[in-house]
């Protein structure tokens, strides 16, 4: 086994949120040190320069994790949580999520993943891609990835949801990579901050479809991309991640769908690895990123 495997296979990451209050980064690597951990990472925000939010993200290495782990939640939860009113969460490195991914006919967004995955830089299981069309079958098969198409209309949206809620149980995080369906409420509260989409916009611009089309009547001279947790409103989930590009008058609409195809799979492809690198809290309708 690799150093860097063995590394992950006892690595595990802490997020905290919590009033702020003094003690806090004490209590914590006070009760790492005594389970006999060793901080590898660590980063701390706070809203305010007192009495605000609290927020942190640490990475440990704990040799004994997996004999330990029961007896270091235990422990966190009744000697540090309960005493700092924290929500927190513990993630293992070697516990990789399970990632189905969505798409209807763009391809650059998913390829960009596809592609990342390929070549081990995406630390996640793809368990399947899912899309409202048969264009890109063959590109993702290609991949050896399974693909599914379940077609979806006004009067089906409901079977069609009950459908991917099958195929996707198991997994930990929903990626809309150009899907261009709108989820319903039911399916985006089963799945609350566990749904990734990419908007084709430098948000809050330009909701809804067509954002280029916009864009170009509106005469802009940046264009973007934004990656976000999904909700009920459309397009108005926490932002994880952003990026624009320089453009002018001489541009055409297609020039600025071809532009902005390469920020948009760049921010999408961050906002899927901080997402997995468990940097990301979100915060009632925004996020702290530890990136
Ligand atoms: N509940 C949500 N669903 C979706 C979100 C979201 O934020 N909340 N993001 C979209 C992605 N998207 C822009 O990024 C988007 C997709 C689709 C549309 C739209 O108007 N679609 C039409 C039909 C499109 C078609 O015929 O294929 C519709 O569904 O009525 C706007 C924005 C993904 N889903």
């Amino acid at each position: 086994m690799s150093e860097k495997s063995m590394s992950s296979e006892h690595t595990a990451r802490l997020l905290i949120h919590c009033q702020d209050q003094s003690g806090i980064v004490q209590a914590v690597s006070g009760l790492l040190y005594h389970v006999g951990a060793n901080i590898t990472a660590l980063d701390q925000y706070t809203t305010e320069a007192s009495g605000g939010d609290y927020f942190m993200r640490v990475e440990f290495l704990l040799p004994q994790l997996e004999k330990q782990h029961d007896i270091l939640i235990e422990n966190f939860q009744r000697n540090v949580a309960n005493m700092y009113a924290m929500n927190w969460r513990l993630a293992l490195v070697k516990e990789r999520k399970k990632v189905a991914l969505f798409v209807s006919k763009h391809d650059h967004a998913l390829m960009e993943l596809l592609w990342r995955h390929a070549r081990g830089q995406l630390p996640c299981d793809i368990a399947c891609v899912i899309s409202n069309h048969e264009d890109l079958r063959e590109a993702v098969e290609n991949f050896g990835i399974e693909y599914k198409v379940v077609k979806v209309t006004p009067e089906t949206k409901v079977q069609a949801e009950a459908q991917i809620n099958e195929w996707v149980a198991d997994c930990d995080l929903l990626v809309l990579a150009r899907y261009m369906q709108i989820l319903s409420e039911d399916f985006t509260a089963k799945w609350a901050q566990k749904i990734i989409n990419i908007h084709h916009s430098f948000l809050p611009a330009f909701v809804g479809a067509d954002p280029y089309g916009q864009a170009y009547d509106k005469g802009v001279k940046l264009i973007g991309a934004t990656a976000h947790y999904v909700t009920a409103d459309l397009d108005q989930g926490p932002i994880i991640e952003q990026d624009v590009k320089r453009v002018d008058h001489r541009y055409t609409v297609q020039e600025l769908r071809e532009l902005g195809a390469d920020v948009e799979r760049q921010v999408l492809a961050r906002a899927i690895t901080w997402h997995l690198e468990d940097r990301v809290i979100v915060f009632g309708h925004k996020t702290v990123v530890f990136e």
